[in-house]
């Protein structure tokens, strides 16, 4: 499905990612983790283009993507959505007009100018805020939210390109514990009842290790983990953080182990 083989990216003298070779084969929940500066949101940014790489080759479903450029950059950019920690939204704009947002890749800036948007595509939009338990919210403007609702609006707007692949950078890192709990749960359930498959570079053990399939640990650029949430043992995240024998795992923590049960079952409830 995804093939990511030898990505490598310098920045003048510093190579920020370094060789990075990942195969994905079937769609699926992966969380990368590793200290800051380890490479995680370069690798992201590359395989969403917003970045080139300096060396190396990402491929999906057999076709080249990582040379794209113009028109056919732009259709691969729709099918992997990326969302961000300061979920890039237009602050001053309404909720329902920033989802659909998500669809301008295909409509051209025009739209965007008149904001003429075809009933289908309000009413899609309107839907997927509803599955994301935020329909109430679409008239307000976006800077009226929450972060964690703020949040699930980026997520939306990535909905409506339709995307094989979400690429989640730090979805959670500026938000409290009970959003962070429905974020990443919403993130879960699009890709269990979607099959889409997600990607989240995350700064939490216990994130990683509760929500995602297959965890990918990065150090200093190169991937030095790469196997199940159970392999992932504090030894194993003592050597990806580059810590000595005093680390401790609440170190990366969100704290989301002191969630209450009522926020997790909102959390579900809300998807
Ligand atoms: N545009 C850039 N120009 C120069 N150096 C960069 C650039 N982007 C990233 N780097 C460097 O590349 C390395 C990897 O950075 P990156 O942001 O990918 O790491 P990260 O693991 O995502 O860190 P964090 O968790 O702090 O976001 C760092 O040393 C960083 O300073």
């Amino acid at each position: 499905m995804l093939q990511i083989d030898s990505l490598t990216k310098r920045f003048g003298s510093a190579t920020a990612v370094d060789k990075v070779t990942v195969k994905v084969d079937r769609p699926i929940m992966i969380g990368i983790i590793g200290a800051s500066g380890a490479g995680k949101s370069t690798l992201l940014r590359m395989l969403n283009l917003l970045e080139r790489p300096t060396e190396g080759v990402i491929t999906f479903e057999g076709r080249q993507v990582s040379g794209l450029t113009g028109r056919a950059a732009r259709g691969w950019q729709a099918e992997c959505a990326m969302i961000f920690q300061q979920f890039n939204l237009v602050p001053r704009m309404d909720v329902v007009s920033n989802v659909l947002h998500g669809t301008l890749y295909r409509a051209g800036t025009l739209r965007a100018l008149t904001a003429m948007w075809p009933d289908a595509d309000i009413r899609r939009a309107i839907d997927i805020l509803a599955r994301l338990g935020i329909e109430e919210q679409a008239a307000k403007r976006a800077e009226a939210l929450s972060g964690g609702q703020q949040q699930r609006v980026a997520i939306a707007r990535a909905l409506m390109q339709n995307p094989k692949i979400i690429l989640a950078d730090e979805p959670i890192a500026s938000l409290d514990p009970m959003n962070a709990q429905i974020v990443m749960q919403a993130l879960r359930t699009i890709h269990e009842e979607d099959g889409r498959t997600v990607i989240c570079n995350l700064h939490t053990l216990d994130t990683a290790r509760r929500y995602c399939d297959r965890v990918i640990g990065m150090k200093q650029g190169r991937v030095v983990f790469d196997g199940t949430p159970e392999q992932l043992t504090t030894g194993v995240a003592r050597d990806i953080y580059g810590a000595d024998a005093s680390f401790s795992e609440d170190a990366t923590s969100t704290e989301i182990r002191d969630t209450t049960a009522d926020a997790i079952r909102e959390a579900k409830a809300a998807v």
